[in-house]
């Protein structure tokens, strides 16, 4: 997507030719810094620090990352010791997983000299299917919002809600909750997001709310806990989110707080969609409650970045000094609660029937 008229994805191949740089988003929306990423180390780090986040961009930049890495060894030991470092960074997105065994499979049965220039391939590849990926989610999800301002009728504007950020900046490009809102906007219908700041790190009111301004998509920040009142109170019309695992049955995990979104949806027969890539499904897993969790630190809880007014960006304590806090980076949503999957392949009821009957190939998993 394009940041003061230059587009940008959200990893790229440095001049080198071997190395990638990245959006630094811990630093957004004060700042937009692009940071060198040199080596399967550094792109750990910026994994676990959330430089690069999202599910889809965690897979990509860990896939850049195994590529640097046999870059400095291609030996079978060094490749399965990189692989099992970058996957343990953060555990509930399935994409990072998926991603370290596609770049696995694409040179384990090459001689070593064959490994590096077939790893690079793969990196840049599944960077380019996430592109084309996410944007054929928009064609499918402007689909759906085009059924809804046709039920809405007389040209009203469509009310959206979304959590966390699931856009662009999650992926390589176009987002996967967000893709279907920049198309339909692209294409002239009239819509309105409402945006969950989605604590602790405020991905919504940082990232969302940057995504959608940069791109002159109308919106408005909301706290995380305004979502029920708003959905109670006829403002909206359909909640997309994104997801980092979605199980074998339909039940999805994503940031924290998208459970209750959804329990709210749900009683207001609000229609509650998940967008997702096909690399985002967990085809061994046949529940969700037993998708990882990940707790982060408490810090993010009790303490809040800010920028003052002389422009300077610090971190102030928030909290009652020397109060515990708790913060699972994740909940799950049962299926139950999920209207469909909106997916590169179409728009599907949440069950395993319905992930089926878009990837048959699956069948017999
Ligand atoms: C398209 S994946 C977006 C997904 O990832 C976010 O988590 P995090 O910011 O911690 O990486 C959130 O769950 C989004 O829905």
């Amino acid at each position: 997507m394009k940041i003061k008229g230059k587009a940008y994805r959200t990893i790229w191949l440095a001049p080198d030719g071997w190395s990638v740089e990245v959006i630094d988003q811990t630093r957004l929306p004060h700042e937009f810094s692009v940071i060198p990423l040199k080596s399967a180390e550094d792109a750990a780090r910026a994994i676990l620090s959330m430089q690069v986040r999202g599910a889809p961009l965690i897979g990509a930049t860990a896939a850049y990352g195994l590529a640097m890495a046999i870059r400095q060894d291609a030996s079978d030991e060094a490749i399965d010791k990189a692989v099992e470092f970058l996957a343990k960074q953060r555990p509930t997105a399935i994409n990072l997983r998926w991603a370290l065994e596609e770049m696995r499979r694409a040179v384990q049965n090459l001689p070593r000299e064959e490994r590096v220039a077939a790893a690079y391939k793969r990196a840049a590849d599944i960077c380019d299917e996430d592109v084309e990926t996410c944007r054929l989610i928009g064609v499918h999800g402007k689909a759906l919002i085009d059924d809804i301002a046709r039920t809405k009728g007389n040209g009203e504007k469509i009310e959206v809600l979304t959590h966390c950020n699931a856009g662009w900046l999650a992926c390589v490009d176009w987002g996967t909750a967000t893709s279907p809102i920049y198309q339909a906007h692209d294409a002239g219908v009239p819509l309105h997001v409402w945006v969950d700041e989605t604590r602790p790190r405020n991905q919504g009111a940082s990232l969302t709310a940057y995504e959608l301004g940069s791109h002159g998509v109308p919106h408005t920040i909301v706290v995380d806990n305004a979502g029920g009142h708003l959905m109670q109170h006829g403002k909206v019309d359909l909640v997309i989110v994104g997801t980092d695992r979605v199980a074998a049955n339909g039940d999805v995990a994503n940031k924290i707080g998208t459970y209750l979104k959804a329990l709210a949806a749900k009683d207001n027969n609000v229609p509650f969609y998940v967008a997702l890539p096909h690399s985002t499904i967990d085809w061994a897993l046949q529940e969700g409650l037993s998708i990882p969790i990940e707790e982060r630190s408490a810090d993010e809880v009790l303490k809040m970045p800010g920028r003052l007014a002389d422009g300077s960006v610090v971190t102030v304590e928030i909290a009652a000094p020397g109060s515990p806090a708790g913060n699972p980076a994740f909940d799950v949503t049962p299926a139950r609660l999920v209207t469909g999957f909106i997916t590169e392949r179409g728009v599907c009821p949440a069950t395993r029937e319905g992930l089926l009957s878009l990837y048959p190939e699956r069948a017999g998993e």
